[in-house]
């Protein structure tokens, strides 16, 4: 096993007591950053930055040296594996990902392919490897993926949407041809993980970003078997799994086996933690417009929710930090994490 100089995420992944809590930030590398504008200005656009492996890894590490977490998380996007199966993305400037082709009918089902990682999604496995290199075991790295519902709500949709009423419209008209495409995005995203896996990261976590839609029948139905699969063929790294917006599914996860369930900051800590049981470890929950506010209220609200998890904790906000958060709030965050555990043991 590889030796990490901070391996505080493993350890508590492995339910293992430590000095402190392990913190890091969903989309800490993006925006809020501007050594990542700096980079990003000089492209095209995102898909150039993710497709080219030497820059990916660049922005995969600001956030290590900048910012201070105490994990890395590969630059890249959930988007890659609807491209790899045959519905390639645009990234629309302040609107987001668009779909030019999407699935609308059995036929166009039959054309998507389960994705080959290392032929389609090369690059991104390439900008692992640099990313390990160049970490030089300071802490580990995160890959991921997109839940398969989620992914499967952007391939019919074909953008962003409020409702994704498209696509879950086919899961109530045609549910056979729905089951079916979730198949080959589950299939997709086993391969996908096993390849980053391969190419160096030490954890995955899955993002359901759009669980919060589903009601919990629909969740169960074409959701959790899809999850199921996926956890159970996961054997070799720890597996964080993220379902915004789902109350209902963490009590299905407390039988799915993943090593951490992630929370949204509308998700009661102690609620939670009955739910989910006391064998896993929570990921959370901080609600990412705090880092607007000052920094007392900052490290008061932090601080409280450090002593609400209790143990078995990965600090985290309860989604992705906003583009427009000034990163100093972010170190202020993190400093208060790191000295949280210190300030009560004395
Ligand atoms: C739903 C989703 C997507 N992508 C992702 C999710 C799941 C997480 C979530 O729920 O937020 C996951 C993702 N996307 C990105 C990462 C990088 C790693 C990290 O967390 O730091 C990760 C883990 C980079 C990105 N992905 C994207 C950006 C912004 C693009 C830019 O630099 O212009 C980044 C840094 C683009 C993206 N990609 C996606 C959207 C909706 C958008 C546009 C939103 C926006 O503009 O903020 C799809």
């Amino acid at each position: 096993m590889q030796q990490f100089k901070n391996d505080l995420i493993l350890r508590t992944l492995r339910g293992e007591v430590t000095e402190r809590k392990p913190v890091w930030l969903m989309r800490q590398a993006g925006r809020i950053l501007p050594e990542y504008r700096a980079i990003r200005s000089k492209l095209s656009g995102f898909i150039e930055l993710v497709t080219t492996p030497e820059l990916a890894a660049e922005v995969t590490i600001q956030p290590v040296d900048i910012l201070g977490v105490d994990a890395a998380i590969i630059f890249s996007d959930i988007l890659v594996i609807p491209e790899a199966m045959g519905l390639p993305y645009e990234m629309i400037e302040k609107k987001g990902p668009f779909f030019p082709k999407t699935i609308q009918s059995e036929a166009d089902a039959k054309k998507i392919k389960v994705a080959d990682p290392e032929s389609d999604l090369g690059y991104v496995l390439e900008a692992i490897r640099i990313t390990k290199k160049n970490l030089d075991g300071r802490v580990p790295l995160i890959g991921f993926a997109g839940a398969p519902w989620t992914i499967f709500a952007y391939m019919v949709e074909g953008s962003g949407s409020k409702t994704f009423s498209k696509a879950k419209a086919m899961l109530y008209r045609t549910p056979e041809l729905a089951h079916s495409i979730l198949q080959k995005i589950t299939d997709s995203t086993i391969l996908y993980l096993k390849a980053q896996i391969k190419a160096g990261v030490n954890l995955v976590q899955l993002f359901d970003s759009w669980a919060g839609l589903l009601s919990p029948e629909t969740y169960q139905a074409f959701a959790m078997p899809y999850l199921k699969q996926i956890a159970d063929a996961i054997t070799e790294v720890p597996l964080i799994m993220f379902a915004k917006g789902a109350f209902f599914a963490r009590e299905y996860f407390k039988d799915l086996d993943c090593a951490a369930v992630g929370l949204d900051w509308t998700m009661d800590i102690q609620e939670s933690r009955r739910l989910v049981g006391t064998n896993k470890v929570l990921q959370g929950n901080l609600d990412p417009c705090l880092l607007y506010a000052n920094n007392e209220v900052i490290i008061k609200e932090t601080q409280e929710m450090l002593h609400k998890f209790g143990d078995k904790h990965i600090v985290n906000l309860g989604h992705g930090v906003y583009p427009d958060t000034n990163p100093e709030k972010v170190k202020r965050f993190i400093e208060t994490v790191k000295s949280f555990e210190l300030s009560t043991k004395e």
